[in-house]
């Protein structure tokens, strides 16, 4: 039983290379609405009453994120890894060993610093459907197209019953995300947080989540994420 009050902490990774967005550098600094694009993602944990304190996981030469992170309410981890469960893992263990550490009780929402669209409408939502739900959640919209499989030159059709499509934030207890990514064998295949806590066994609860926070993945992405940004 957890007796403390519930605290909510906000963990960004932004250590990514943007490979597919193929831009001069790292697409979380590219600018979208007059702002680098993490910024935009930081700014909507620091407009929420909910979150105590966010933590941005970069790589650990990053020369950028010191101009782009606010003075306040937000602590810059250089300790990103070679794949997104990495540097989630190692972002973890650094809140955890804080001088006014994270504790396993409390809840952790980690956000893709590629996801600009988010606010606090949202993060409120997340937090306030989970509620305490033994084992946590995550925003995902449910599938409204016909899905196709394409392989080995057959082409078949996947029904879209039950099938959601997985955002961020995710949000789970500091010490379970811990043991799950802990446990996870292969960092590569660990291409979420709710995969990894599947794996031992559990089922994160699914809030529906908006359009509007998209992950901004290839260049395409670009106009739509600012139409968004333009409405917040
Ligand atoms: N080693 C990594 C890889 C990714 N990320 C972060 O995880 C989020 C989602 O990953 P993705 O959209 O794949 O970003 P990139 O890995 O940068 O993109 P790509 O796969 O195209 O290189 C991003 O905010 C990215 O910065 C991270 O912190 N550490
Ligand atoms: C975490 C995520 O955004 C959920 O859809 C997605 O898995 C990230 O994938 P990426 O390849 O690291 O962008």
């Amino acid at each position: 039983m957890h007796s403390q009050a519930p605290r909510y902490f906000a963990l960004i990774p932004a250590a990514g290379v943007g490979a597919r967005m193929a831009a001069d550098g790292p697409k979380q600094y590219l600018h979208l609405g007059g702002k680098p694009m993490l910024r935009h993602t930081l700014d909507a944990f620091l407009s929420s009453e909910r979150i105590s304190h966010t933590f941005v996981v970069v790589s650990a030469g990053d020369p950028q994120i010191d101009a782009v992170a606010p003075g306040h309410g937000v602590t810059v981890l250089r300790c990103g890894g070679a794949t997104r469960m990495e540097s989630i893992r190692n972002a973890l263990a650094a809140m955890a060993a804080m001088a006014e550490p994270v504790r396993d009780s409390d809840w952790v929402l980690v956000h893709d610093a590629a996801r600009p669209g988010l606010n606090a409408v949202l993060i409120d939502k997340l937090i306030l459907e989970v509620g305490v739900h033994p084992v946590g959640g995550l925003l995902a919209l449910p599938v409204v197209d016909t899905v196709k499989r394409a392989a080995a030159g057959a082409l078949s059709t996947i029904s879209r019953d039950a099938l959601w499509l997985a955002q961020t934030p995710q949000m789970f207890r500091l010490g379970l995300l811990r043991e799950a990514l802990a446990a996870a064998t292969d960092a590569a295949a660990v291409t979420d947080d709710a995969s990894a806590i599947e794996a031992l066994g559990h089922a994160p609860l699914l809030v529906e989540g908006h359009p509007r926070n998209l992950k901004v993945t290839l260049p395409r992405d670009i106009p739509i994420a600012e139409m968004y940004l333009a409405a917040p």
